[in-house]
Parts: C-alpha cells; structure tokens; sequence
C-alpha cells in the first residue's frame, strides 16, 4: 500500500507537487498520469526518499522510506533506465546489488531470465545496449529483491511493441500475485491495457483517482457517424428529439447524446434515407486530454 498525504514540494517559487493526497492499493496495476511536468517523477522521488518534500507525507507499506530503509526487499524501482554503469554487464551489476542487499545469487538469474536478458545479452557491457534493453534491466533490477511494492517510472519508453507486450503482462501479473504496482507514464493510450486504476495528475495537482472503468465512463460521449442525402431534414428531426447534431460535409452527420437504434427509428419515421450508420467509441486519450487541458505547461504552437 502506497499513501501520498498532502505531499508538497516546492522548488523556490516552483511548486512541482501541491497538496497531492492519493492511496495506491495492493493487487492492481495503478496507472500514475500527468502531462509532461505534472509532478509525476518528483512525487515518485519522494515516496523513495531521494527528495524531502517541503511539507505533507509519502508512506510505502505504512512508514517513511527514509525512517525505515529496507532496501531491495521493500520497494523495487526504476526511475531512470539510463542510469547505470555503462562499463559492467547487466550480470555483474544485478549481482553486486544482490550482494550489497542479500540476496542469493540465483536470484540474478532469475530475473534476468524473466526480462528476457537471459543468455549472451547478460554478459554484455550495458553500455551497449538499447534504450528497450535498458528499460528492460531496470526492471530486472526492481524485480530483484522479489519487494511487494514496485514503482516504474515511464517504463515503456524505448520498448517495442513485443515489450510492451510483454511488460503489461508481467505488470498484471505482478499485481496478481497481490503486489502494489505503481506505472507512470503521460500517454493515456500506454496505460489503457496496462492499469486498472488511475490517479491522474496535472500540474503538481490532483485531477482524478478512479478505476479506468469509472474514468471511461466520464469519458467523451459515443459519436454516431449518419450519412443521408436528406441530412438537412435529418438534423432537424434529431434535433428535435434533443440530439446534439454537427453536420460534417453534405451528407454526413455527427450526432451525440441519442444512439444508433433510435437514430434509425427517426430516419424511418421521417423517411429518410440512411446510406451510413455507425458509432464511434468514447476515445480515453480524447478524455485524457480533455480533463487535463488546463494543466498542460507548454501546448504546442503556444508562443509562451
Ligand atoms: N530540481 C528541480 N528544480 C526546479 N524545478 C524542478 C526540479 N525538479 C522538477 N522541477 C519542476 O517541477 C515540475 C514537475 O516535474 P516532474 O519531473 O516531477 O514532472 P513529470 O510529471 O515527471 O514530467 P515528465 O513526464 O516531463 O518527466 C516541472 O515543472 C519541473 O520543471
């Protein structure tokens, strides 16, 4: 369990992370999401101790990680992939944390092997490998101390999509096996088959903690895509029944707010001529963005 309780770090007149209060629960995959520079990597920092928040508490399994140090055993963590020794293997690193942590050697094996760095690629310089191969170490070094609690900063960046894959299945899995695992990232589209609950964050602040069920229902309304040759007659007849209509080009409505079977019913009723009928999902990214749009520090084309 991860509780984050009016956290604030201010950085002179910067405040990174204001007043954030959020509860991170064992036996999920929790999605951590913000625009770029919500605050999602400066409150990780302090729920492992690197940073010391200006005021407010963040709590791993009930204490402070500064007060309590347990190491690896703990909470495993990747905050940044890029930060490891480039002149060691990935075994050689894997097993000098595991002794300075005691833990068995055979663990190092392990987790390699589950990251899929088993064989040659684990004795090879990490200075050689990929950006995905990285991630991929981090990870291996989180898992190491087989910890109840994970934090993973952005760890799908530089993962191919078999990575990807394979990452989300081992997220699921972990949580499965009733851990807390904890996924940052800025793109709804990685977390969406990835997490099953969210906190959504911008600007330092807190926008949304919900499950991804509840946060897709507060999504963007199914849009009905009509084509028709009579559009005209059919918008009024929509309109009318108190659907939001936005014609699209000669022929073709969108329609929100009435569904697909009772805009059929009123094309039949009105006589008119459907040459298309279908529904457009509610898009999480489109939810995304539209709850978090106050909160995006730099917009593209922004002259700020
Ligand atoms: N050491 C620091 N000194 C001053 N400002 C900082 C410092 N660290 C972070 N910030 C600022 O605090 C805000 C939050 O940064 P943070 O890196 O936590 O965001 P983030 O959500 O992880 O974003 P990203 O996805 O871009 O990494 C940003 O505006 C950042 O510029």
């Amino acid at each position: 369990m991860i509780e984050v309780n009016q956290l604030t770090k201010r950085y002179g007149d910067k405040t990174a992370v204001r007043e954030l209060s959020f509860t991170v629960r064992p036996g999920h995959v929790t999605g951590f999401l913000g625009p770029n520079g919500a605050g999602k990597t400066t409150t990780l920092r302090m729920l492992l101790g690197l940073i010391e928040p200006t005021s407010g508490t963040a709590t791993i399994s009930g204490h402070s990680f500064r007060r309590h140090p347990r190491g690896l055993h703990h909470v495993g963590a990747l905050l940044d992939a890029g930060d490891v020794h480039g002149g060691r293997s990935a075994r050689a690193h894997l097993r000098a944390l595991a002794r300075s942590n005691r833990i068995p050697a055979r663990r190092v094996d392990e987790v390699l092997a589950e990251a899929g760095l088993g064989g040659a690629a684990a004795g090879r310089r990490v200075g050689g490998y990929s950006l995905g191969m990285k991630q991929r170490l981090g990870i291996a070094t989180a898992l190491l101390g087989d910890p109840p609690v994970l934090l993973f900063d952005e760890p799908l960046n530089g993962l191919d999509p078999e990575g990807v894959l394979w990452v989300r299945q081992l997220f699921r899995k972990l949580a499965a096996e009733g851990r807390t695992v904890l996924v940052s990232s800025h793109l709804m589209s990685e977390m969406e088959n990835t997490a099953d609950e969210l906190i959504v964050i911008g600007r330092g602040e807190l926008i949304a903690a919900e499950s991804l069920a509840e946060f897709s229902a507060r999504g963007t309304a199914p849009t009905v895509t009509v084509r028709t040759p009579d559009a005209g007659a059919l918008a009024s007849a929509l309109s009318a029944e108190g659907a939001a209509v936005v014609p699209y080009d000669k022929e073709t409505l969108k329609v929100t707010g009435i569904g697909s079977d009772r805009i059929g019913e009123i094309a039949f009723e009105h006589h008119v001529l459907l040459r298309e009928l279908s529904t457009q999902a509610a898009s999480l990214e489109a939810a995304f963005m539209e709850l978090t749009a106050d909160s995006v520090e730099y917009l593209a084309g922004d002259p700020r």
